[in-house]
This record gives structure tokens, C-alpha cells and sequence, in this order.
């Protein structure tokens, strides 16, 4: 049964969700050497997924967090970019996490990497990433969005949700908090 627990979406803790929602995914902490971590100021966000698949081309991500980022209740979603795991150039840095915060964006999970992380670590926005290098990606206009994307035991799709703080990542169907 899964079971879904009235809160304020600033006060969650993953474990507790999970606790009550055992079905539900769990990021592993440990993915080929690499975890990830937290690069915003918010370390609690959730949301409703977009998905984006590309590699070290941040074109699609730079789009879509510079369009609506709210869901029909008017909360934020989160965008979950499958960089598949690059740490070779950045896809995030602070003017799109700007860009982000401004169109109601609750948060961005890279994996892969992001830059500006001074800059960030100060933003209002939920961000987490498998690490930061100063290289940002080239433009192509190449990646996808809305797409099954699947790392660290996850397989995300557009509509599911997600939950995030120190402790890790969880997703879902379904909410898992109302
Ligand atoms: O423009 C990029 O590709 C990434 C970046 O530096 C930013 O968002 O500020």
C-alpha cells in the first residue's frame, strides 16, 4: 500500500516517505565511483518530473528551464537531466539556475555535472549533480526531452515525481505527499 502523507513540501525526509512508501525508487549512492551531491541552496525539493536525455549539450535543458516550470497546482517541477553520468563539461550553471528559479522551477538533477557552484550554492533552487567542472557543453541543438531515462537504479519518466534532500533521491508514481 502505498501511502501517501500530508506535509508541507519544505519539511520532508526522503527515509520517511520511503518508510511509508517501500515500492518507490531509490537512487543508489554509489554509481560507477560517482554520488551525487547537493550544489543549491534548497537541499529539500520534490516535484513533478520532465525528463531530458543528452550528452555534454545543454541545449534542451537551457530551453525548457527558461519555459513554465510549474505544475497545474501551481507547485514547481523538476527537470532531470541523464547526461549520461559526463563529467567532461557542465550542463547547469548559474544563469540557467537563474533562469530556472525565475520561470517557478523547484529543482534540477544532472547527472552529470554543473558550473558556477559559488554562485548556486546561494540560489534558491534545489540542484543536485555528480560533480562541477569549469568547462560549460557545446550547442547543438541534440538531446530529447520527455524521454525514459534511467541511472543509479532509477528509470524516470516525464509525469512521475520526485523527492530529494541529504539523504538522497527517491521517485514515484504517484505523490507521496499531498
Ligand atoms: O551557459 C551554460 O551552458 C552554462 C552556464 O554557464 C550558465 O548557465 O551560466
Amino acid at each position: 500500500m502505498s501511502e501517501s502523507i500530508q506535509m508541507d513540501r519544505g519539511s520532508f525526509v526522503t527515509c520517511d516517505l520511503l518508510d511509508a512508501n517501500p515500492k518507490s525508487q531509490v537512487c543508489l549512492p554509489n554509481i560507477e565511483g560517482k554520488s551525487f551531491r547537493q550544489f543549491g541552496a534548497k537541499d529539500r525539493f520534490c516535484g513533478e518530473i520532465v525528463t531530458v536525455k543528452c550528452f555534454e549539450d545543454n541545449s534542451c535543458v537551457k530551453s525548457l528551464l527558461n519555459s513554465d516550470g510549474k505544475d497545474k497546482e501551481g507547485n514547481g517541477k523538476v527537470l532531470v537531466v541523464d547526461g549520461g553520468g559526463s563529467m567532461r563539461c557542465a550542463l547547469l550553471g548559474d544563469m540557467i539556475a537563474q533562469s530556472a528559479i525565475d520561470n517557478g522551477w523547484a529543482g534540477v538533477i544532472v547527472y552529470g555535472c554543473v558550473r558556477d557552484i559559488d554562485d548556486m550554492a546561494a540560489m534558491n533552487l534545489g540542484v543536485m549533480a555528480l560533480g562541477c567542472i569549469p568547462r560549460k557543453s557545446t550547442r547543438r541543438d541534440e538531446g530529447q526531452t520527455d524521454i525514459e531515462i534511467s541511472f543509479g537504479d532509477l528509470t524516470l519518466n516525464s509525469g512521475m515525481f520526485v523527492y530529494a534532500d541529504n539523504n538522497g533521491i527517491i521517485a514515484s508514481d504517484k505523490p507521496l505527499i499531498s
